[in-house]
């Protein structure tokens, strides 16, 4: 009898508990961002990264664009750089970081990369890329996990966060985004490049790039998940980002290299700024710091 009661009560204990941790925990436990149908796709070809010629040949190519378009940016936020390793002193979220073929080229200039994916044999691929090379070894750290268990570790941790070829798997693109913002530091930057959602990314990007050409495998993409400059550049400003630059990226199937192009109706990259932190002035009246976080040209003036 006694024992039943003691299991009885013991039960709803543990319910309570779990219920309380329910109550606690930061939304994000809830709401992911990693669609499990994506990490099938690319956890079957996680030993292929590093195949130059293989099916990640053009993201090896992009990096001709991306690496100079996230050092020349970040650059732009510091007076003094050391030559030779121009991002040195710099801390970078490279998230979805697959195989690290981006990660790499970052650590080489002289940041310090945390490399994070949903695929575990990604990561392990990263790590074992990486250990060829003691200077990488050193300033790269690879993780298996999601940028929302990164989110409940830390904020306003790193000066930038990449997402490239990344936000077109994810699933709830607010919430990936409200992350990304979380944690970087303010003025930090984050950088994303992504498929445009338009008849043209349908036509060239699924049926002509999977069906008909090879060049990415059947079924790498959703055209559903695809997402407008516009869109994304609302939610980044929804999140106190402000948009630094947009600009469209044309994959050359015959010669195997990217261009930078105007038009944006296919591949774009992204730059966005975390917009500073308000601080109120000395002397400054509540009243006017409400003003303030209403009115963005009174918050100029209060920065004078
Ligand atoms: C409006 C517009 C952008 C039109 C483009 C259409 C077109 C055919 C343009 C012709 C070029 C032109 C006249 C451009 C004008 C601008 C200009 C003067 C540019 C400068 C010079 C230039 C660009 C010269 C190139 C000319 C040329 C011969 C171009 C080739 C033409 C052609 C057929 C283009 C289509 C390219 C193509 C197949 C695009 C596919 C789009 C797409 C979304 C591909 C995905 C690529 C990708 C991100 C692969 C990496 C990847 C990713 C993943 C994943 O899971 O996400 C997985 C993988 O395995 C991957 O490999
Ligand atoms: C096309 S690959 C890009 C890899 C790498 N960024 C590059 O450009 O070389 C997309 C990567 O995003 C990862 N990914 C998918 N969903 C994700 C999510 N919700 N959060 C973070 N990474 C995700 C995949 O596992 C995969 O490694
Ligand atoms: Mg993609």
């Amino acid at each position: 009898m006694w024992s039943k009661s003691y299991r009885i009560t013991f039960a709803c204990l543990n319910t309570m508990k779990s219920y309380r941790y329910l109550w606690t925990r930061p939304y994000s436990t809830f709401r992911t961002t990693v669609d499990s149908s994506e990490v099938k796709t690319f956890l079957a070809l996680a030993h292929r990264w590093w195949d130059e010629q293989g099916v990640y040949a053009p993201l090896h190519s992009m990096n001709d664009l991306r690496v100079p378009f996230i050092r020349d940016n970040l650059l732009k936020t510091v007076a003094n750089h050391q030559p030779g390793k121009p991002l040195s002193g710099m801390k970078i979220l490279d998230v979805g970081c697959g195989g690290g073929l981006l990660t790499e080229p970052l650590g080489r200039l002289g940041a310090s990369v945390i490399g994070i994916d949903p695929v575990d044999a990604n990561i392990k691929t990263a790590q074992l890329h990486k250990s060829f090379d003691p200077v990488l070894d050193k300033r790269i750290e690879y993780r298996a996990c999601s940028l929302e268990e990164i989110v409940e570790e830390t904020t306003e941790t790193f000066d930038a966060v990449i997402a490239s070829e990344v936000v077109e798997h994810v699933i709830d693109l607010e919430t990936f985004i409200q992350c990304c913002c979380q944690v970087l530091k303010p003025g930090g930057s984050l950088f994303i490049t992504t498929i445009n959602k338009t008849q043209l990314s349908y036509v060239l990007g699924i049926v002509f790039a999977e069906q008909i050409a090879g060049i990415v495998p059947k079924g790498t993409h959703t055209w559903d998940k695809f997402i407008s400059p516009e869109k994304l550049e609302s939610i980044m400003e929804s999140n106190g980002l402000s948009v630094q630059t947009v600009v469209g990226m044309l994959y050359n199937p015959f010669s195997g290299y990217w261009h930078w192009i105007e038009n944006t109706s296919l591949n774009y990259a992204a730059h966005a700024v975390k917009q500073e932190h308000l601080v109120p002035a000395e002397g400054e009246t509540e009243e006017l710091r409400v003003q303030a976080s209403t009115n963005p040209s009174m918050h100029e003036e209060l920065k004078k």
